[in-house]
This record gives C-alpha cells, structure tokens and sequence, in this order.
C-alpha cells in the first residue's frame, strides 16, 4: 500500500485547546495483521524553523522548498512576519504544502508574539527580538509558561539586552530591542535545553562583536540538534568553531540568502516505524534523506535494539518487525524526543528496558517521564520513574483513556501501543498538529482502515 498525497486536514491546525476538542476521545486503530505500507512524510520542524529564522536574518531573499506546515511552523511564520519580514506561499513539489519565499525586512517590534508551545519560537525568537527596534513581548500557551526560559533571559542581557520580565525569568517577558546587540562572550548552562546554544548561534553573527559561547554545566543534551544548527549556518555562509566540547565561536559577519530543501521530519517517522515492530510486517518512509543532521536518523540503529531488521533501497528505508520486541538498556540524551515513542516500544517488550540522561525531558511539552509512567501504568504497566530517566517491566496492558498533555508525541505514543492494546483513547489526538496534522489521517492508512 502507498500511502500519497493527502488533502489538508479539515481540522483547525492551531490545536487550540478548546474544552469539547480536548476532551474528545480518539480510538486508537488495533492492528489486525502484520503491516505493508510506505509513506512520505512532512518536513522536519528542527530545519524548517532553522532555516525560517536564518532566512529573516539574512542578507538577500531565501526559498524553502518542501518546508513543514504545522502548527510550531505557522507561529514562525506568523511571529516572523510580525517582525517585519515578508513570507510569502509559493506552489513547490512537496506533497504537503506550498514552499515559502522568505524576503528579509528591517526587524521591528512593538509587537507581540504567540510561541504557543514551540520551544523553538520561544527559545530562538527573543535572540531576533534584540536586533529589532521596539519592544517584542513573548507569550505562549499555559504549557510554554512553565517551560525553563532563564537561560535565555540571562544570557541576552549578559549579551547587552535589555528584558522586562518583572522578576519571573518565563514566559511571558518583554525584549526591548534597540536593533542591535554588543554580543561577545557569554556562559550559559544549557542543561535543561540545547535550544538554548542553537538560539545563540543562530543570530551570533549579526551582533556586533559576533558571538563567543560556553556551556558550562553537568549535561548537555540534544548535541545533534546543535550540529544541526552548525551545519544550517554553513550553509549560509556562517562558519562556526567550536575549539572544544561546549564551546562555540561564530564570527561576526552576513547570514546569506539560500534555497534549501527540507528533509522529511524523521523524528516524526519514528511512530510509524515503530507500528511495524508491534504489528509486525514493515513500513517503509519514502524520502529518507542519504545524509542528515537530524537524530532520526538514529532510529536506523536504536529499531534493531528493539529487533527489528533495517534495511535502506535509496531513499527507501524500510524497518521490519520481529517475532517480538526485546527490551532495552539506554542513554538516550543525544535524542530526548525520540523517547517517547520508544518507551512505547519497551512497554510491549518482552523484557525489562531502562532509559538514562533523559531528565531534561520533564522540560518538553510536559514533564514526559512523569506523563510516560503516568499513562503506561493507567493501563496496567508498571513503569518507574528515575531521576533522569525510567524503567519500564512490560505487564500485560489493558484499554482506557490516555491522556495527551497538549504533547504531539504523547499522542502518538498512545496509539503504538494502541496498536496492541485493544479499547486504548486518546485524548486529544489534533495535538499532533504541532509538528504533523496529517497524524491520525496517515496513521489510519497506515493500518489499512478506514478513517473513523
Ligand atoms: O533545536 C531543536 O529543534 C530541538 C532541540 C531539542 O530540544 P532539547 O534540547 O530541549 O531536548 C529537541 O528535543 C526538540 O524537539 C527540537
Ligand atoms: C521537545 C519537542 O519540542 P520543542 O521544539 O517544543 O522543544 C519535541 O518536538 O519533542
């Protein structure tokens, strides 16, 4: 079965949390038999948002071609544009969504910006916010609220920012920007979030002085993502040193223009390829990229842990599920947001699993390892929370609600295990349109029913 293009779904992408909609109960497809099923997926959020905000930072236009469309992707677009730069839809050949032609303006405030719960608006955006003039005020969903924002406060005024955030070091807060920023040297502790590092970097070559980064703290989590960062700004034209471990130096200088092409988001490959370890059979993602810096491209060695077979045919790769699922012992710092969908994994195991340096997770859109233990054990699972991590002992599940949290990949963690677990709903399902609002269309094709 190919699963192709797909029409935008009808529902608001926004996944604003009105009560009827959060309420409502998704029933997750049981698969009937084992898998057959290739797909194509939408572009990756970490790029897409990269390369949104180096695109208004440049020095000439920009074109994305194939970028994601969602919900953490339209509030770039939108906060972009509130800062003064043009984004215009221009038809592509992505099967989900126009691209976008990207015309860097001079950036202005007085504005305010919704980051909903995007942690990569609310993290990078205050950094642009300080080369605009005027006053840009960050606010979100209750959720970003309690999202940890210190960092980013600290270290732009140590940078030379000036922020009103009365005290509360989070959402919301007021950056006055004067259109400029000193820059230089700057320590932060980036323990909680490598959005913190990449939110500097990314802008580090329009301050004044460039940028001269240190972490300094007991964990950094998330290195893939800053090497992302890294590689995007090479390709701009931006060369960032990093002389050693957690030490970065960009020099002052232009961010060019580019047109890019967006990878498939293959964080958000990862339910789909865990379905064919629990159904068993395979699912092939279309459009594997052959080289990449997203840290979905770990799944092709973390599924085989699991014992699942991995084989690649081009841009085809293809993940074959076993006679069962085998636990896991891990440290999984380098890919807190594949966790998740993992833990699914280890839950309908037929051993025990540990997940280690994951404790910056209790940061993301919830406190996912308490929302993990709290949901697996709500259907008989017998999870145990760590301090930076969880033990899963597999138990036989049974079906009932499974809360979302307002988090994409709570929701599509219910539904792996929905897969196995009969009467298992979901709460809130059009959360996926954080990243992916073509989730529970792909998701019901991919186990070949009919869309409830
Ligand atoms: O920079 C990015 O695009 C991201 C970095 C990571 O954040 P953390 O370092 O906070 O885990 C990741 O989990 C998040 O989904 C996206
Ligand atoms: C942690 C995540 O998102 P954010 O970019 O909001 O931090 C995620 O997508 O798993």
């Amino acid at each position: 079965m190919l699963i192709s293009r797909y029409s935008k779904p009808e529902f608001n992408p926004y996944g604003d949390n009105a009560p009827d909609d959060a309420t409502v109960l998704w029933p997750a497809p049981v698969a009937h038999g084992p898998l057959t099923a290739a797909l194509g997926l939408p572009g990756s959020k970490s790029l897409t948002n990269r390369e949104l905000v180096l695109s208004a930072l440049a020095d000439s236009p920009s074109l994305l071609r194939a970028p994601l469309h969602s919900r953490d992707s339209d509030l770039m677009v939108e906060a972009l544009r509130q800062l003064g730069t043009t984004i215009e839809s221009v038809p592509g050949n992505g099967e989900y969504g126009d691209d976008l032609r990207i015309t860097p303006g001079e950036l202005f405030g007085s504005t305010t910006i919704d980051c909903g719960l995007a942690g990569t608006v609310m993290r990078f955006l205050p950094v642009v916010a300080t080369l605009a003039l005027g006053p840009t005020t960050f606010d979100g969903d209750e959720g970003a609220r309690r999202r940890p924002m210190a960092t980013t406060v600290s270290s732009l005024r140590a940078l030379g920012a000036d922020i009103n955030d009365d005290g509360r070091m989070a959402l919301p807060f007021t950056v006055h920007g004067t259109g400029s920023l000193a820059g230089g040297d700057v320590t932060i502790d980036a323990g909680s979030s490598s959005q913190f590092v990449s939110a500097l970097l990314l802008a580090g070559s329009r301050f004044d002085n460039g940028l001269h980064l240190r972490h300094d703290g007991e964990r950094l989590p998330s290195l893939p993502h800053i090497e992302m960062t890294i590689a995007t700004l090479a390709g701009r034209g931006v060369t960032v040193e990093s002389p050693s471990v957690g030490e970065w130096i960009v020099p002052a200088g232009a961010i060019h223009g580019a047109e890019i092409d967006i990878e498939p988001d293959l964080s958000n490959a990862a339910p789909f390829l865990a379905a064919a370890l629990v159904a068993g059979g395979s699912v092939t993602i279309i459009g594997w990229p052959a080289e990449t810096t997203q840290v979905g491209a770990d799944l092709i060695d973390l599924l085989p842990l699991f014992g699942a077979t991995v084989t690649r045919d081009g841009d085809r790769l293809t993940v074959t599920g076993g006679s069962s699922i085998r636990g896991v012992e891990l440290d999984l710092s380098t890919g807190g947001e594949l966790v998740p969908n993992l833990v699914a994994l280890a839950a309908l195991a037929d051993s025990p699993s540990t997940f280690t340096g994951i404790g910056h997770i209790r940061h993301h859109e919830t406190d996912r390892l308490a929302a993990l233990a709290a949901e697996i054990n709500g259907l008989g699972g017998k999870v145990t929370e760590l301090d930076d991590g969880l033990h899963i002992e597999p138990r036989p599940l049974h079906g009932g609600p499974w809360r979302s949290y307002d988090d994409h990949r709570m929701a599509t963690t219910g539904a792996i295990i929905g897969l196995a677990v009969p009467g298992v709903e979901i709460e809130n399902i059009k959360t996926t349109a954080k990243t992916l609002p073509q989730f529970p269309e792909l998701w019901q094709n991919l186990i070949g029913e009919a869309v409830l």
